[in-house]
């Protein structure tokens, strides 16, 4: 809450002596209740200084429409007109927050990164104890990015967060205010089961990536499962499907077997390139790379939901694949490799280069193998969160053991960091 124009000020000039690596913006100006929370000078402070600097702004429609000179906002094609007016004072992403809505059996935000609109649908908890659900709502968002979450993902996780606690606390009777509290910490009382399904990206599973290649499980005579199966045993943390020599319809039928095998071991399964296989064995995300269709359009067609990584050779390419929503990047090539063709190779050098400029969490790829694993997880990058590998696993006759034996080595590596 920052009531006044020398607070923001000051705020500003702070934030430019001392950079953050993200910055969500809630513009606390009217509280639910509908009371003035700053002093009117404090507008143009927010509009000229502080929302340039933001990655995201999250007013709900009252404060949106106070920003605005005080536009009236009903409809959710007014809340579109709104985030795409507010985006113009500079930050990356807006969210118009309609909880504040009235009539309306749902709660709906409008989310804005500039180009296009995602609208948020939740349910509308019928309750008194929304106090505070804004702010918890930025913050909730914030730790989101913290944790190395893409924004609309960061946002939909939030959001999700706010809507468990409202109904987990809707009957709570606290205070004789017009409003009540909720209770954050909710979780505390739930199994992990009752708190909603939305499925959540964990960086820390891109710690053994198991890339999966048809050539050299042909070579060693394993079937497509049976590699993903070997590798699942042996300790990969998430598995792709890299299949580029096999029929559209052999690829399918495998995919599906390799998500049962993925399911029943808590193991997200990726597919390579193919947005339409990921589709149709409702896959946990996507990898695409710099050739491949974008991260913007891949996320469009699979929902914000679903885990995107990209493959990313510059800190340019890495902020692209940020804005776009990618969840992680792949980098590489870290050493040299003859798996994929002509493909440059960065060095110690390129991954740090690239790990500095994200926000992103980030996997290493590229010639990495059980004798140098250990010195790219030395380099002790916070958001390099693991290193995944073709050929050291799967261009192998026993693959399960030669996951286990780089799974070994990766965990000692953490353990001593
Ligand atoms: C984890 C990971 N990182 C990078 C890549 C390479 O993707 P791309 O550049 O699109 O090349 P192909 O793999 O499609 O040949 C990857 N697949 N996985
Ligand atoms: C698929 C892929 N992408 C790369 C990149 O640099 O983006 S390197 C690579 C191949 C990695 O295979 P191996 O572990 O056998 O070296
Ligand atoms: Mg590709």
């Amino acid at each position: 809450m920052l009531p006044s124009a020398g607070i923001i000020k000051i705020l500003c000039e702070s934030l430019q002596k001392f950079p953050v690596k993200a910055l969500v913006v809630d513009p606390v100006m009217v509280s639910t209740s509908g009371d003035s929370l700053s002093d009117p000078s404090t507008l143009t402070y927010y509009r000229d200084e502080l929302f340039a600097m933001a990655d995201i702004v999250t007013p709900n429609v009252k404060e949106a429409s106070k920003l605005l000179g005080g536009v009236s906002l009903h409809t959710i094609a007014d809340m579109r007109d709104a985030a795409e007016s507010i985006y113009k004072f500079g930050p990356r992403y807006v969210l118009v927050k309609g909880g504040d809505m009235p009539d309306s059996s749902e709660a709906i935000d409008v989310f804005y990164d500039g180009k296009e609109f995602v609208e948020l649908r939740g349910h509308r908890i019928k309750t008194r104890n929304t106090h505070g659900t804004g702010c918890t709502l930025a913050s909730s968002i914030a730790a989101e990015l913290a944790k190395g979450s893409s924004m609309l993902n960061a946002v939909q996780v939030a959001k999700n967060f706010v809507e468990s606690a409202l109904h987990h606390s809707k009957d709570l009777v606290i205070g004789n205010g017009p409003q009540g509290p909720f209770d954050h910490l909710f979780r505390l009382r739930c199994p992990p089961y009752n708190i909603g399904s939305q499925q959540r990206f964990n960086p820390d599973s891109l710690f053994l990536y198991a890339v999966t290649d048809s050539r050299m499980n042909k070579r060693w005579g394993h079937s497509i499962e049976d590699a993903v199966k070997a590798a699942i045993e042996g300790g990969a943390t998430i598995v792709q499907l890299r299949e580029k020599d096999i029929e559209s319809r052999a690829f399918l039928e495998a995919a599906k077997a390799c998500m049962d095998i993925c399911k029943s071991s808590g193991v997200p399964l990726l597919i390579n390139d193919r947005v339409d296989i990921a589709l149709a064995c409702n896959a946990d995300g996507v990898h695409v790379g710099q050739s491949d269709i974008s991260a913007r359009e891949v996320r469009k067609l699979l929902g914000p939901g679903k885990i995107i990584g990209v493959s990313c050779k510059t800190p340019a390419q890495a902020e692209q694949a940020w804005r776009d929503g990618a969840d992680y990047l792949g980098c590489g090539g870290v050493f040299p490799t003859t798996t994929k063709a002509n493909n440059p190779t960065l060095g110690f050098e390129g991954l740090k280069a690239v790990c500095l400029a994200s926000k992103l969490p980030v996997v290493a790829i590229g010639g990495i193998n059980a004798t140098n694993a250990g010195s790219v997880m030395e380099l002790g990058l916070p958001n390099l969160k693991g290193v995944a590998v073709v050929s050291a696993l799967f261009d192998r006759e026993c693959v399960s053991t030669e996951t286990r034996n780089l799974r070994s080595i990766l965990t000692s590596v953490r353990c001593l960091a």
